[in-house]
């Protein structure tokens, strides 16, 4: 059971499926017409983009970008890797990038100037932002929940690779770091 490792639930299974719900009306509202590339970043966005395109009332085309920068811990290393580009022409596109968290903000500056510079009209969606995680300028256009400065689990999110099944995102117990 991985329940016995959760110390506490920041954001339940229920409140997820409200809000995916609620950001997909809005989203529909937004990109009506555009046909938008609406593009996961693995791993984490796995469950958050699964819930949230199913609410997403207009035609859409998905894809898949790959990078990391957190290697097995809960600190990020600092540096963000490209592991596995977009499969789809982006020039002039429409791209609604779906994270699962924002924190220091890294990942998704590097990735949204990369997609500027190839001429893409970037938007953000994420599930949690952690705004006192922040190093570098960037934030989200849609946020699902505004969470404190925690390591979080749970809904996609991992820790050393593990809890990305759980159904919604917690605090882990402090033993599991000493295990
Ligand atoms: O704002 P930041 O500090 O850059 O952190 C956010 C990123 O960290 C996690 O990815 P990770 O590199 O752990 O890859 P994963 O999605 O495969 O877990 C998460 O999925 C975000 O992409
Ligand atoms: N699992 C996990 N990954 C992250 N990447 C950036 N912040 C976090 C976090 O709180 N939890």
């Amino acid at each position: 059971m991985l329940e016995k490792d959760i110390e506490k639930v920041l954001v339940s299974e229920e409140q997820i499926r409200v809000r995916s719900t609620e950001l997909g009306e809005i989203l529909t509202a937004e990109y009506e017409g555009k046909n938008p590339l609406v593009l996961g970043i693995l791993r984490g966005s796995v469950p958050f983009m699964a819930e949230l395109i199913k609410h997403i009332d207009c035609h859409m085309e998905m894809d898949f970008m790959t990078v990391s920068s957190y290697h097995g811990g809960t600190k990020s290393s600092g540096e963000v890797k490209l592991i596995m580009d977009v499969d789809t022409a982006i020039r002039g596109r429409d791209i609604l990038i779906v994270e699962d968290i924002i924190d220091t903000g890294r990942t998704l500056k590097y990735l949204k100037e990369l997609l500027e510079h190839r001429g893409a009209k970037v938007k953000i969606v994420t599930l949690l932002d952690k705004p006192e995680g922040r190093i570098v300028d960037i934030d989200a256009q849609w946020t699902g929940f505004t969470i404190p400065n925690e390591f979080v689990v749970g809904f996609g999110l991992d820790y050393d690779n593990n809890y990305r099944n759980l159904p919604y995102v917690g605090v882990l117990k402090e033993e599991v770091y000493s295990k």
